[in-house]
């Protein structure tokens, strides 16, 4: 079988993988279900081309492998009822490959001329379909929380959707077709890197290229996978322009400023909760947050357990912009903190390919199984923050950043890159102004005093902590208005006459 010689073929043991574990899902659609009552819907795009190269692998493979020589010289095609949603507003070059490649490998047609769900509909009472082999890969808007096996949607005919290259990425399905030298639509030749109808889509335009006589490159010079829709139409974004003038006048730079900005932090470590170590991380964290103007609303410290986490995450990343987790993250059975996001947003892990071959860079690939497992991340909500300095790309899920930093000096740097990284969504605010008071005097004799104070000054943050029980009380005085922090510290040591020091390295 030509598709599976020239797989075995390839040096590419990552596209080996993929294909052995596609071709699995398929040959056991075809030992669950009836040959009959098996659809696959093609429509000539690169996903269901794969697909196609996969299904007659598979078949041969499923009917092969009993050993026997009759069926090893019969078995040519694979006549499966393919099932093509034709619209008038398809390309006419995908209509013309559909047709041809139906044609070539002997594939059953059923064109159905109404939308996915009443169409679908008519095939179910019209033949008996258990399952449909559909090409949606990880990455399209519909595959969130689909398995390989998914039954159909509540509300849509029951059937079973199989989808063998759910965990496929783009590069994944283009080390295929190459390698495998087979025809796809010339479309992807001239620049369309995913086709939909002719009124939502045009050639990506990371591919346009006016120093050769075509004006876009191949579809498979696309480097980055996670930019191939670029070429559909994008809804509007109403996010403000970076550099825009905002409507009251202030340009956005000025408004970031005077927004507040609040963070929590949860910080993830049984040996903290143990008390074998202290959490010297989380605050170092706390005081760069304090540096840049943040309020931290709490930190936590919670086992190494995915519920855990995930309770915690569910609870901050709505009321907090940004959320940090420290810990919890690599290859240990304890290391849960990805797998607690994941589940606070409802989402699985997926492989992501971009981290996979940042990790490979970093360590090889000495793990264990088929692919690296640190290289799953929630699938649908990750974005990779990247910095020259960063020997790995942070990880930041909607409002969740997670810090690999296990000491101070580590955490310093990935700060800093951070805050170099409009992505992290880390803007410097107005900074805090803050005054320390000490006194000797007992609780009891200020207490009525700073109770006031605090009415009188509600802007201004008024807490006290002491360092020993018989030791002096520090009050501390902290706002953003620095005429309002100085008032209230005049207000309070001017009620105790020569009985409050100002503590030394504070303002
Ligand atoms: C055979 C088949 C089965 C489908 N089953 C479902 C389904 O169960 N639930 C659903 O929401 N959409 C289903 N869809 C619709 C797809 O989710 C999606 O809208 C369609 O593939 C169009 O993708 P596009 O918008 O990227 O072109 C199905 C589509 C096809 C072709
Ligand atoms: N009009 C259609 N008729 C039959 N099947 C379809 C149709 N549209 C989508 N599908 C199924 O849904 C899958 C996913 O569609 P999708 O558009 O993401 O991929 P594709 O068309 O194969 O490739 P591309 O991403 O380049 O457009 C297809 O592979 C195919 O199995
Ligand atoms: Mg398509």
């Amino acid at each position: 079988m030509e598709i599976d010689a020239a797989v075995r073929a390839s040096s590419d043991g990552r596209l080996r993988t993929k294909y052995d574990n596609a071709v699995y899902v398929v040959q056991r659609a075809f030992a669950l279900y009836p040959f009959e009552e098996i659809a696959f819907s093609f429509n000539g795009g690169k996903d269901s081309t794969v697909l196609l190269h996969l299904i007659r692998a598979g078949y041969y493979l499923h009917k092969t492998s009993s050993g026997d020589e009759a069926q090893i010289n019969t078995v040519q095609n694979c006549p499966l009822r393919t099932i093509y949603f034709e619209t008038p507003c398809a390309f006419p070059e995908i209509n013309s490959f559909t047709y041809e490649t139906v044609s070539t490998y002997g594939l059953p047609l059923e064109t159905i001329r109404s939308d996915f769900k009443s169409g679908l509909e008519g095939l179910l009472k019209e033949k008996p379909t258990k399952a449909i082999f559909i090409g949606t890969r990880i990455g399209d808007p519909n595959a969130v929380g689909q398995e390989q096996f998914s039954p159909s949607s509540p509300g849509w005919p029951p059937f079973m959707r199989v989808n063998p290259i759910l965990d496929w990425s783009y590069r994944d399905v283009w080390s295929f077709l190459l390698t495998c030298k087979v025809k796809y639509c010339s479309l992807y030749d001239e620049g369309y890197t995913s086709i939909g109808s002719i009124y939502d889509t045009v050639p990506n335009a990371l591919l346009s290229d006016s120093s050769t006589g075509k004006s876009f490159r191949p579809a498979y010079m696309l480097s980055d996978g996670r930019l191939e829709r670029a070429g559909r139409a994008k809804k509007t974004s109403n996010k403000t322009e970076t550099n825009s003038v905002a409507s009251n006048g202030m340009n956005n730079a000025e408004g970031e400023q005077m927004i507040s900005r609040s963070a929590s932090v949860i910080v993830v470590g049984d040996e903290i909760l143990f008390g074998t170590v202290g959490d010297k991380v989380g605050a170092a964290l706390c005081k760069k947050l304090h540096e840049i103007g943040w309020r931290v609303s709490h930190v936590t410290v919670v086992h190494n357990e995915i519920d855990s986490v995930a309770e915690e995450v569910e609870q901050c990343k709505s009321t907090d912009d940004v959320v940090f987790i420290l810990g919890g993250l690599g290859p240990l059975h304890s290391d849960v903190s990805l797998a607690g996001v994941a589940k606070a947003f409802g989402v699985r892990l997926a492989p992501d390919e971009e981290f996979e071959e940042h990790l490979s860079q970093l360590i090889g690939n000495s793990y264990i199984g088929d692919r690296n497992e640190m290289a799953l991340l929630p699938e649908g909500i990750t974005e990779l923050l990247h910095h020259k300095m960063l020997p790995l790309p942070l990880i930041k899920c909607k409002n969740v950043i997670i810090l690999s930093a296990t000491n101070v000096d580590e955490l310093d740097m990935e700060w800093n890159c951070l805050l170099d990284t409009q992505e992290s969504g880390l803007v410097k605010t107005k900074p805090f102004v803050s005054k320390h008071l000490s006194t000797l005097l007992p609780d009891v004799k200020i207490a009525a005093v700073v109770a006031k104070l605090c009415l009188e000054f509600s802007d201004v943050y008024i807490g006290s902590y002491r360092i020993s029980r018989m030791g002096p009380l520090v009050v501390s005085l902290i706002g953003k208005d620095n005429q309002r922090v100085q008032e209230a510290a005049l207000k309070l040591s001017g009620s105790f006459e020569g009985q409050f020091s100002q503590v030394d390295g504070c303002k």
